[in-house]
């Protein structure tokens, strides 16, 4: 070949090979359309890195409820329509039900928990044993630790309204530990509550914007030496940290059944019955950890929404309270089974769910083959989002969705505007519990947390938005100050809080007595303590 010969065929290739690496970052042909994209980067430079539902739902008002984004070569797909939820976590579930590898996630769980599992036989096996113990009729076992439990958030509000904030939070994890592993945990500072916290924050301040480098789209920086990577020492420290809490949990069970001490615990049922769940001993101790991770935080979110929310719209608080005194009275405290009387207060809930879903975004679903969704072309590998921000938001689907509204879903089991087609929505799970085959598991404990609680609070107590003690102004709790990441927690927020009459006090504390028997179950079931 002769030199000029050689240096065309160079020329050439290098043109081809330029060309190749322009097109890394653009939209391939047939993907839902999205915003202007750049060679190379992609969407990369306005990916959200704060706050992403806020962005995610500004882009489905222009690009429609289904788009796309790429993040370099690689794309993510956001789904913001009831109807496209449907089609692609239901009806294409069998090819959207993987979840997208992420390298911190694989430092810190190696793979074994459940929320961020890959779809395949290790997640089947958990998912299968989690059904076991949250279907709608395990949790009707689980009712009298979660009453008593409640009957304890009520007495602990009463005792000390200041610390309502961590009272919800004790409450929730102790439901999830006593139903889980048979531990009730009576106070805030108890050691295995503030473990479980504080891995849940070192965690979320690894996941947080800038915790770490973008390792997923440029796996070279996976092999940046420790000392230059503190994001590697966290994540290893919250390793440590959790194997250390969840395993010596499960040793207690272990315990328990050896002494033949069981207080009927899940995972006390589950170690009875590994082969039948083909659970490993490390497979059922992460099966417990991705219980409390799924169950305690969001339960306690919602709950503390709520409350912010009843602080801001002291008519809807009003207008539940009479729904409950008309109901209920003065002579006892609701029960779950009160609820089914109490439509208002349903609505209440469902609008809760939908103002402020405790998982914005979802946990993101990835494809596992190529796939035709609404039409569009999604490649193998995308990562899909499902925003149940923009769903709860869209203006096409709810009357002045921005506005906090319980009586939109008395007038609609929706709460859609009446024009809406809502064939084929779940109406029993609300859309904050994700969708398809990776749908929320935990969605009956929740909802009778939830129900019990709200109930009770609006029963029991007044709480009112309380005073600048300086301008005497009353202090407005902000909705949108909370924690940034997959989960959005309220910041401690201002509030008075006083029970509605001494005869309901006298009930919550009778009440509390009562409740003794359940929880000395549970109490000695801590064999280290
Ligand atoms: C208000 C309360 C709750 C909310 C808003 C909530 C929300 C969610 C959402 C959005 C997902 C992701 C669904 C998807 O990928 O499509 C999820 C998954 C999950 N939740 Fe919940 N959740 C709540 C309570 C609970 C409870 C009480 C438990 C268990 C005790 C639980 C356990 C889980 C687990 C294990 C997963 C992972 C499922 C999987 O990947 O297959 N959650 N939850």
């Amino acid at each position: 070949m002769s030199l000029s010969l050689t240096v065309v065929v160079l020329v050439v290739v290098f043109i081809g090979l330029v060309q190749r690496l322009w097109r890394i970052g653009s939209r391939e042909q047939g993907l839902p359309p999205g915003p202007p994209t750049l060679p190379l980067l992609g969407n990369l430079l306005v990916f959200p890195r704060t706050r992403a539902h806020l962005k995610f739902t500004e882009w489905a008002r222009s690009y429609g409820d289904i788009y796309s984004l790429k993040i370099g070569s690689g794309t993510a797909i956001v789904v913001s329509s009831p109807k496209m939820a449907r089609e692609c976590f239901e009806l294409h579930g069998a090819t959207t039900s993987d979840r997208p590898v992420l390298h911190v996630a694989e430092l810190v769980y190696k793979g074994l928990e459940m929320p961020l599992a890959r779809y395949g036989p290790h997640w089947r096996n958990l998912r299968r044993a989690a059904h076991d113990l949250l279907n709608k009729e395990a949790c009707l076992s689980h009712l009298p630790i979660q009453r008593a439990e409640a009957s304890q958030l009520m007495y602990d509000v009463l005792q000390q309204p200041q610390h309502l904030y961590g009272h919800i939070r004790r409450y929730a994890a102790s439901v999830a530990l006593s139903v889980i592993f048979g531990i009730h945990c009576s106070t805030y500072d108890n050691p295995v509550i503030e473990e479980f916290y504080e891995c849940q924050r070192k965690w979320e301040h690894i996941l947080r914007p800038g915790g770490h480098p973008p390792v997923d789209i440029f796996p070279i920086l996976k092999y940046i030496p420790e000392r230059w990577a503190s994001w590697k020492g966290l994540c290893r420290e919250v390793r440590s940290r959790q194997r250390k809490l969840y395993f010596t949990l499960l040793q207690n069970c272990i315990d328990r059944i050896k002494l033949d001490r069981r207080n009927n615990s899940f995972i006390e049922y589950v170690l009875e019955h590994e082969d039948h769940y083909g659970l490993t001993r490390e497979m059922t101790g992460y099966l417990g950890l991705s219980l409390m991770e799924g169950g305690a935080d969001t339960t306690a979110i919602y709950l503390q929404f709520f409350l912010v929310l009843m602080l801001a719209h002291p008519d809807v608080k009003a207008r539940a309270q009479k729904e409950i005194d008309d109901v209920i009275g003065d002579g006892r405290s609701p029960d779950l089974e009160d609820i089914e009387h109490l439509p208002y207060i349903r609505a209440l809930i469902n609008e809760v769910h939908r103002c402020r879903p405790a998982a914005p975004t979802s946990i993101p679903h990835a494809a596992t083959t190529d796939e035709r969704i609404g039409g569009f072309f999604i490649p193998k590998g995308s990562m899909i989002f499902m925003n149940i921000w923009g769903i709860g938001r869209d203006p096409d689907l709810f009357e002045e969705p921005e506005r906090f509204w319980p009586e939109r879903f008395l007038n609609s089991e929706h709460g859609t505007k009446p024009e809406v087609d809502t064939t084929g929505c779940r109406s029993e799970i609300p859309m904050s519990f994700g969708g398809g085959r990776r749908i929320c598991p935990g969605f009956n404990l929740a909802y009778n947390s939830i129900a019990m609680n709200v109930m009770n609070i609006l029963w029991a107590f007044d709480i009112n938005l309380p005073k600048d003690p300086a301008t005497g102004k009353p202090i407005v709790p902000d909705e949108d100050d909370t924690t940034d990441g997959i989960l959005l927690t309220p910041k401690p927020f201002k509030y008075d809080i006083t029970p509605r009459s001494e005869a309901r006090g006298d009930i919550i504390r009778t009440q509390f007595g009562a409740a003794k028997p359940t929880f000395e179950l549970f109490d000695s079931a801590d064999l280290k303590a």
